[in-house]
């Protein structure tokens, strides 16, 4: 399996190559050359078998020779294994037709676990062979740094660097974050918001002597491994409800587009998807572009669901490559346009197919909370508040003949103080968790500047 940009310019790279690469040399993302597809016997044979199983099977053909079967299955087996569920992703009926698909039992409550465990243990083994060292580099708006940090702590052939914004992560994120001890993971605390974070990271990646010198690697979802690991529970959840021989739709809480993307290529790849359902908060740029045919910049605000406080969603790119049938020139003309003033257009062709592909809906702050307070009044659900724009936008989009299943993204006890105010209840971390108030914290302040972030990380690494 090859893996080419969406900006046509980098080389074509097999999958550990894209694996330790993430971002591509001409600024893109990496995707598959073609997407493998499954007919519907092979996609009914999933239903009822182990997570661990179903992982192996949908990954399996694009991983190319990169693994052995046996060490890949070995690979799998650990990163699931600190899950708090046999299930490892349970499906919740909470009303007729809809369904909660819980994502937040691996070790950081979030849905970033299921990707990230499996890249730390793919990035393990790979380095090991190559006698190789990296320097990753990660933006977080909080989920996605607690996840690499719990990956990687510890493993002899990585340093871990998180950028996280100052003051916009919950305590409970910045905790996870910042109490690990081991020395080859920081937590970096920038002074900007989460696109501040992410436009450094691009920036280091696109710094070319900088990237070589430290051998620079990405876990963000620009990296195509993280998307991969999320299209699996797509199918784990569809077959559970019948599919291939019924179809299901899926509403995602969106900010990077990552796990909606992992969600296009399970449909790809033959799974029949009816709807698939962009959910934003109140930061709604993807679902403006859905309803204008522009992508428009306007200013991140802070909100009860901070995960998804983005403006620059990195995997939209992903998806305009696919809709402008793959013309790299074209793409890269547009995160040109991007870059330049915030905004670009998208041709009435693409965004015909765009609208095709996807629906929308947004939640504004009080919507968000009111569904906290009714899921827990009907259902007994408590639920996070980035699950409670997926479970509003749901609502409004829902099919009566199509079973509904909602991502629930991350526990809502990493977001205590909105989900108390909310159904004035706190919800308790799990056991394992309850001493992480008392761990004392580390954490280093850096200005939102490429210089001062890239000389911290060369004076960590070679400390
Ligand atoms: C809890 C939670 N929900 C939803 C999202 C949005 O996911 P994505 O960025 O893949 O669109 C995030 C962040 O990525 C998150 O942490
Ligand atoms: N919401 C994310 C933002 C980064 O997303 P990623 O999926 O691209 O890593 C977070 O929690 O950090």
């Amino acid at each position: 399996m090859k893996y080419v940009s969406t900006r046509g310019k980098a080389p074509v790279l097999n999958f550990e190559e894209a694996m330790l690469t993430g971002l591509a040399r001409d600024g893109g993302l990496y995707l598959p050359e073609t997407i493998p597809v499954f007919d519907a016997a092979q996609i009914a044979a999933l239903a009822g078998l182990p997570y661990e199983e179903v992982a192996f099977r949908v990954m399996k053909p694009f991983i190319g020779d990169t693994f052995t079967d046996a060490e890949f299955r070995a690979i799998i087996e650990r990163a699931y294994s600190g899950f708090g569920h046999a299930a490892r992703a349970p499906l919740v009926q909470t009303d007729a037709n809809q369904f909660l698909l819980e994502l937040f039992h691996g070790p950081t409550l979030a849905f970033k676990d299921f990707a990230m465990q499996m890249i730390g243990q793919m990035f393990e083994v790979a380095l090991k062979r190559r006698g190789d060292r990296v320097t990753i580099i990660g933006a977080t708006s909080g989920d996605t740094g607690s996840a690499a940090i719990e990956a990687f702590r510890g493993l002899d052939a990585v340093d871990v660097f998180i950028l996280f914004p100052h003051g916009r992560v919950s305590e409970v994120q910045r905790r996870q974050m910042t109490t690990p001890s081991e020395p080859n993971v920081h937590a970096l605390a920038l002074d900007g918001d989460f696109d501040d974070c992410q436009a450094r990271v691009k920036d280091a990646f696109n710094h070319f002597d900088f990237r070589d010198r430290v051998r620079l690697a990405g876990v963000n979802s620009i990296n195509w491994a993280r998307v991969l690991a999320q299209v699996v529970y797509y199918f784990t959840a569809a077959t559970a409800l019948g599919a291939p021989h019924r179809k299901v739709s899926f509403t995602v809480p969106t900010g990077n587009f990552g796990d909606i993307f992992a969600g296009y290529v399970a449909r790809r790849m033959g799974l029949p998807i009816h709807k698939l359902v962009i959910a934003t908060n109140r930061n709604d740029i993807l679902h403006r572009t859905m309803e204008t045919g522009a992508y428009t910049k306007s200013g991140v605000e802070p909100t009860i669901s901070p995960s998804m406080d983005i403006q620059v969603s990195s995997n939209f790119e992903r998806v305009l490559f696919e809709v402008y049938d793959r013309d790299g020139a074209a793409v890269a003309d547009q995160m040109k346009m991007l870059g330049e003033s915030g905004s670009f257009p998208i041709s009435q062709g693409a965004l015909g197919r765009l609208r095709d592909l996807f629906a929308s809906g947004r939640a504004s702050e009080e919507e968000t909370a009111a569904t906290i307070t009714r899921s827990f009044a009907t259902s007994g659900e408590i639920l996070c508040p980035h699950t409670a724009v997926g479970v509003k936008v749901a609502h409004e989009l829902a099919d009566p003949q199509v079973p509904m299943i909602t991502l629930a993204t991350a526990h809502p006890a990493k977001f205590p103080d909105a989900v108390e105010a909310a159904m004035g209840r706190r919800p308790p971390l799990p056991n394992r968790m309850s001493d992480l108030y008392e761990r004392p914290e580390r954490v280093t302040r850096v200005a939102n500047e490429l210089v001062a972030i890239e000389t911290l990380i060369e004076e960590k690494i070679s400390a």
